[in-house]
């Protein structure tokens, strides 16, 4: 019985090793202001694959999530300290221009926020800000990132209502629509699913599933259950520092820090 259970993380083992890394931190640090939020992060997220931030409240996902598209510079006194570096750019240097960096990275948050515009409006955004203007482009585009947001089907006849028409989920999904639209390497996922329902919350997890074989995805979540479902990989935090990083079976199965198993068994957070 026990081989039975094991024998899968050996080869989900093996397999990881194979993961190229996209995201290299190295002695990250982050005041906001005085206070230290993120202390001495040394983490790799590797490509193609869920990685989940999880940890009790306050313990710094969102923030660092947010460094990886330097959504932090727009949090006055914030300092950072230190590399995070992806895709062999170090993002933080003077050279790196952040809406470029934005449209690499691109970013889902808790409540879903379509623009006040149509459904197709609110696709074409982000292309048609970076130029581009054929219709029959824009067609496609909005088509194909629809679709890979799984939600071409329910709307398809419908593009030129307003977003607002739209469930909380399907607003989700059109969010992510958005940000796919752009061509992205990187999504990142800001409890995307804890306003949602049931159901919706289901439809994006599977959907995690499908964009991870073309997309890097980084989630924050509170919900240790949808991390052990969905995700590659886990980090756990804990007041601003990585306390384990492992494979999600790993990291569930068989914690290798006291305060990881103290948190995934629900003793304290
Ligand atoms: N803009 C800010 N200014 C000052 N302190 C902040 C700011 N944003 C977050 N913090 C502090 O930094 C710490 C980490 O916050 P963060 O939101 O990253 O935690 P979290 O783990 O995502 O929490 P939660 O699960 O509750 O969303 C907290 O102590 C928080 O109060």
């Amino acid at each position: 019985m026990s081989t039975t259970t094991e024998a899968p993380q050996v080869k989900e083992t093996t397999k990881t090793v194979d993961f190229k890394t996209i995201i290299d931190i190295k002695d990250m640090d982050l005041y906001y202001g005085t206070y230290h939020a993120l202390k001495k992060v040394n983490l790799t997220i590797p490509e193609k694959a869920v990685t989940a931030f999880i940890g009790p409240s306050g313990c710094g996902k969102s923030t660092l999530l947010r460094t990886l598209n330097r959504m932090n510079d727009m949090i006055p006194n914030t300092r950072i300290e230190g590399l995070v570096d992806i895709a062999g750019t170090d993002i933080y240097s003077n050279e790196v221009d952040v809406e470029t960096l934005r449209k690499k990275v691109g970013m889902v948050f808790q409540q879903a926020n379509p623009f006040p515009k149509s459904i197709y409006d609110n696709v074409a955004y982000g292309p048609r800000l970076h130029g581009i203007k054929n219709k029959a482009q824009l067609d496609e585009i909005v088509e194909q990132s629809l679709k890979q947001a799984a939600l071409w089907n329910e709307v398809k006849d419908f593009l030129k209502r307003s977003a607002f028409s739209l469930s909380g989920g399907q607003q989700q999904r059109l969010c992510i629509a958005r940000a796919l639209a752009v061509n992205p390497e990187i999504l990142l996922m800001d409890e995307a699913t804890s306003a949602l329902d049931p159901i919706s919350t289901l439809k994006i997890e599977e959907l995690t599933q499908e964009l991870k074989n073309k997309y890097t995805i980084v989630m924050v979540t509170h919900n240790m259950h949808q991390a052990a479902r969905i995700s590659d990989q886990t980090v756990f935090f804990l007041n601003g520092e990585v306390v384990e990083f492992d494979q999600t079976d790993k990291l569930f199965s068989n914690p290798s820090d006291k305060r990881t198993e103290d948190y995934i068994t629900g003793r304290f957070g």
